[in-house]
């Protein structure tokens, strides 16, 4: 990828990773991604913002190839995609110093070989001129390691920002254009990444409220042009008010389950509710983490293996946990044959949250008649407590 000019002196570097199918070895990327570095240039100084993820060092390193000097790397976030490039840049400007948080100093220097003399450390709202160009630092810990910073260029009107808003997005576009497909890699992105900080979301946000933002360069994913949108969506998603729908992630392995899960399905649409289902075994992930941005209500759907629930069905719980969405029910379905705590594992699992649980139907086999009438006072209770919540 050649560079892509934002403005005069600023311009979109960093390389596109079509064929990246695996983030952190967890996060599935039906899209791939990319790891967005930006240069400014200023009249007196360069700097250059983020660099690459190392597989695709090489193709940072041929762009830079006429790029003369470069005095600063605003290192945002110590994570390697964005980081793991500096030790190269740095080899290849003797003169260039490393500027971030005081506590990303210290990642870095954990993380990477950097020595210790290479590095400038900037407060909150700290200033960099580059000649006509200023980089002003905003701290913002916690998006999504408590290191981050943003930086905004004054005279442009650009906000950087890292790993907040961006999206796990191939494209050769320079901007958002396809705001339809961007929202929805955006989505799964916070979902993944940043839900588990909607305190801190809601901070920064506010804290950025009053800038006056022409643009949003994120680095992963399209740059914004149009700052409300993807402002918007965070908005939305971070807000504490979930909306009418069930989610109920299962397993099955003879079908006893499946057929509870069904039946709920469909005694919940009756009724007025949104019901997505995610088959565990053959979900791509993301899409569940996603769903849960918005949903009320979680149902565990799982048989019992060897006394507790299905390991998937521990890894969708696990996942649920840590993500911290602003979920407000869960309840556990499922079936066993001789002997089971299921249901004591799996709601254990939810210390995070601030849920109540609604009570469980778990049943012994197949399900018959008395099991369907338990899932619809199921689905009875699920709307009953949504209505309450104002959600329906
Ligand atoms: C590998 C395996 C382990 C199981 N372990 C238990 C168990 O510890 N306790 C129990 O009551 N049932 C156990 N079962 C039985 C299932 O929980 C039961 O058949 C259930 O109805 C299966 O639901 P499904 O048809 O949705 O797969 C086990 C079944 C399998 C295949």
């Amino acid at each position: 990828m050649k560079a892509m000019v934002i403005k005069p002196g600023v311009s979109k570097i960093g390389a596109v990773h079509w064929e990246r199918r695996l983030f952190d070895s967890l996060i599935p990327l039906p899209d791939g991604t990319s790891y967005n570095a930006y240069l400014v240039e200023g009249k007196e100084k360069v700097a250059l913002l983020d660099t690459v993820d190392p597989m695709t060092e090489y193709i940072l390193m041929e762009q830079l190839k006429d790029v003369k000097k470069i005095d600063y790397i605003i290192a945002h976030h110590a994570e390697q995609d964005h980081s793991g490039s500096i030790p190269a840049v740095l080899e290849k400007y003797k003169e260039a110093k490393v500027v971030c948080t005081p506590k990303a100093k210290t990642f870095l220097i954990d993380l990477l070989p950097i020595p210790e003399d290479k590095f400038i450390t900037v407060e909150d709202g700290d200033t960099l001129d580059l000649g006509g160009k200023t980089l002003k630092f905003i701290h913002a810990p916690w998006v999504h390691w408590p290191e981050t910073m943003f930086t905004y260029l004054v005279e442009d009107k650009i906000l950087f920002t890292c790993d907040f808003l961006g999206s796990h997005l191939a494209t050769s576009e320079l901007y958002a254009t396809d705001e339809c497909k961007v929202y929805d890699s955006a989505k799964r992105y916070y979902a993944e990444i940043m839900m588990p900080f909607r305190n801190f979301i809601e901070k920064h946000l506010e804290k950025i409220k009053d800038l006056d933002i022409e643009i949003i360069a994120p680095s992963h994913g399209p740059v914004y042009n149009n700052p409300e949108f993807i402002l918007n969506a965070y908005r939305e998603w971070v807000l504490d008010k979930p909306k009418n729908i069930v989610l109920i992630p299962y397993v099955t392995m003879h079908g006893s389950v499946k057929k509870m899960v069904e039946y709920l399905e469909a005694a919940l649409v009756e009724r007025g509710v949104i019901v997505k289902p995610f088959d565990l075994s053959v979900t791509d992930i993301g899409e569940f983490a996603m769903a849960l941005v918005d949903a009320a209500t979680v149902v565990m759907a799982t048989p019992t293996v060897l006394v507790g629930p299905h390991p998937m069905a521990v890894y969708a719980a696990y996942l649920t946990n840590a993500l911290k969405p602003k979920v407000k029910f869960i309840s556990v379905i499922g079936s066993y044959n001789w002997g089971s705590k299921a249901v004591d594992q799996i709601t254990q699992m939810f210390g995070n949250l601030k849920v109540e649980f609604i009570p469980s139907v778990y049943i012994k086999g197949y399900p018959k008649e008395e099991d369907f009438k338990a899932l619809d006072a199921l689905a009875e209770e699920i709307v009953k407590r949504h209505k309450e919540a104002g959600i329906m």
